[in-house]
């Protein structure tokens, strides 16, 4: 058992918001089994000691997706409180490169339009990265 006071675990995590030609933004399904399972989220993943979130983003994606992205500008950094742990999200904005995106380490993979997120059910410190997203 956790100690009472112990802090809960902290995850800092490089989010992609990857752009293709049509104005279409890529999200990927969480396998079901696991945290938040079978929700869509943006791909991205841990950062690694000693790496840039510009360097985590590219590696994560080409890791996830098998895909060639170049990194942008900064879009949002979120901190949010799960019930078991706290994560911080640093979302980038995107540009696919090259490469057809694979279903490497999730359910499903799709190119949707900011009015189609609308559709999909994201975590909950998701809101306000959409939201970000609609402003820019
Ligand atoms: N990549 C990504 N992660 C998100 C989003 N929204 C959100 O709450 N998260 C959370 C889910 C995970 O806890 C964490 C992403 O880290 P990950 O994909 O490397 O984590 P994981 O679930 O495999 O965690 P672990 O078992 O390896 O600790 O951030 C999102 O839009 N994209
Ligand atoms: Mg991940």
């Amino acid at each position: 058992m956790r100690e009472p006071n112990a802090p809960l675990p902290h995850k800092l995590i490089g989010v992609a918001a990857i752009w293709n030609d049509q104005q279409q933004i890529l999200i990927d399904r969480r396998r079901q089994d696991g945290l938040l399972g079978g929700l869509w989220e943006f791909p991205g993943g841990k950062l690694e000691p000693g790496e840039t979130v510009e360097q985590c983003i590219k590696r994560e994606i080409l890791e996830e997706l098998g895909i060639e992205i170049a990194v942008g500008d900064h879009l949002i950094t979120i901190n949010h409180p799960y019930s078991h742990f706290h994560v911080t999200l640093i979302v980038h904005h995107c540009r696919h490169i090259s490469g057809e995106p694979q279903p490497i380490e999730c359910d499903e993979v799709r190119w949707v339009t900011l009015d189609q997120l609308d559709l999909y059910p994201f975590p909950q410190a998701n809101v306000e990265i959409i939201n970000a997203l609609r402003k820019s």
